[in-house]
């Protein structure tokens, strides 16, 4: 067999295994970790070849064969010749250059539902077939710079030969493979954050003095880009993960933020007294868990794997702590509900619920279209009470 045709034959042993269980790149590291004697290139042409399968969600799926998928994937995620098209399929070999809406054309393709199904769910700002053409190629990896690091950094990229582009203020958009910790040693330099969660900043407006409660915090990336606007903000972060708090603090820690407040609480109850007294809050961020499906050209295993249903569940988890949260902003106050989904039942419509169940009002805000400079889409709605 050619090296090609083992590429070829072990995507189709993955994809023939994976359940969708676990995260894709933690199956493709188990894998990898049976087959020690693939080298750090075979490992990166079959995670390749596998990707490029999975961004094509439901098309020709239980039509056509796996290899005709793999390649039919790989020609649409390429954007020039490739020696593994060129062994397989001259004839899309030679059309690589053209853009995905040209080469679907090509295909025969002319109804995006045939890759994702779901576009009957989406939320209204989003444009369907850019989001659904965004599948096939790789979000970048965004970082925010801080502490005015950002020529610092772009003179550390340019002397590690990086090809980066800075996209705004403080954001820089990178190759999603980059190292960033080898090149820049101070992690306090920058965080990583995808351009949409950056831009879900400009609906704070913290002051001095102010009590903000990060309702749904995880590592706390929202938390952290709150204090760099205002260092001199009160704040109280939760999750119901203790773990992920312990990264929070880690990551604080890299940070240099020390002054705050943390508690482990499960929002799908109302807050007691016990926990925190009868404090009430200036300003609360809702970042809520959510499908994560404005993400998923980062993890595309997820156009195949996700349940319909699922978008019910985590509506209700999404109301029920909504309405729990809402009770502890002072009036005046504003809530920030965030999703990282693109589905209308999670965003407009659980705002929606917010204004009818508890009298809070929209501000500003709405969906987050990321495709167009490949990033996440993310959802944001500033609220009052
Ligand atoms: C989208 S993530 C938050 C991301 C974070 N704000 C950031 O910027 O990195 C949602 C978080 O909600 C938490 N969560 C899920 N169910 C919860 C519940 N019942 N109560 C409190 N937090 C919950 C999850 O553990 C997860 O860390």
């Amino acid at each position: 067999m050619t090296r090609w045709e083992n590429y070829l034959f072990s995507a189709e042993e993955i994809t023939g295994s994976y359940d969708g269980t676990l995260p894709l790149h933690h199956y493709l590291k188990g894998f990898f970790k049976q087959h020690p004697y693939m080298g750090s290139r075979d490992r990166r042409q079959i995670s390749q070849l596998v990707y490029a399968y999975y961004r094509l969600g439901y098309l020709w799926k239980g039509k056509k064969g796996t290899s005709e998928r793999v390649l039919t994937g790989t020609f649409l995620c390429e954007q020039q010749s490739t020696e593994l098209l060129r062994f397989f399929r001259p004839d899309l070999d030679d059309k690589a250059g053209l853009p995905v809406a040209d080469k679907l054309d090509l295909l025969g393709v002319n109804n995006l539902a045939e890759i994702f199904p779901f576009a009957g769910e989406l939320s209204p700002g989003i444009d369907i077939p850019s989001f659904i053409q965004s599948f096939f190629a790789q979000p970048h990896l965004f970082i925010r710079t801080r502490n005015n690091r950002q020529l610092a950094i772009t003179r550390l990229l340019d002397k590690a030969g990086i090809s980066y582009e800075v996209t705004g203020d403080d954001t820089i958009a990178l190759p999603n493979s980059t190292k960033i910790d080898t090149i820049i040693a101070d992690k306090g330099w920058y965080e990583i954050q995808d351009a949409s969660s950056q831009q879900v900043g400009q609906l704070f407006t913290p002051a001095p003095g102010e009590l903000w409660w990060d309702a749904c915090a995880a590592s706390g990336g929202k938390s952290i880009l709150l204090m760099d606007k205002q260092p001199g903000v009160k704040l109280m972060v939760s999750d119901v993960r203790a773990s992920i708090l312990q990264n929070l603090h880690q990551r604080f820690k890299e940070a240099g933020i020390r002054h705050y407040e943390s508690i482990v609480l499960d929002l799908t109850a109302p807050v007691a007294d016990s926990a925190i007294g009868k404090r009430r809050f200036d300003h609360i961020i809702l970042d809520a868990p959510c499908s994560g499906s404005g993400t998923w050209a980062r993890t595309p295993e997820n156009l195949s794997f996700f349940q319909a249903g699922k978008i019910e569940e985590f509506q209700q988890l999404q109301q029920r702590i909504a309405r729990n949260v809402a009770q502890l902003l002072k009036p005046g106050g504003t809530m920030t509900y965030i999703t990282c989904s693109v589905f209308r039942k999670e965003n407009e419509d659980v705002v929606s619920y917010i204004e009818k169940e508890t009298g809070l009002k929209t501000l500003e805000g709405g969906v987050i279209a990321g495709y167009g400079q490949r990033a996440d889409s993310m959802f944001a709605v500033k609220m009052t009470k």
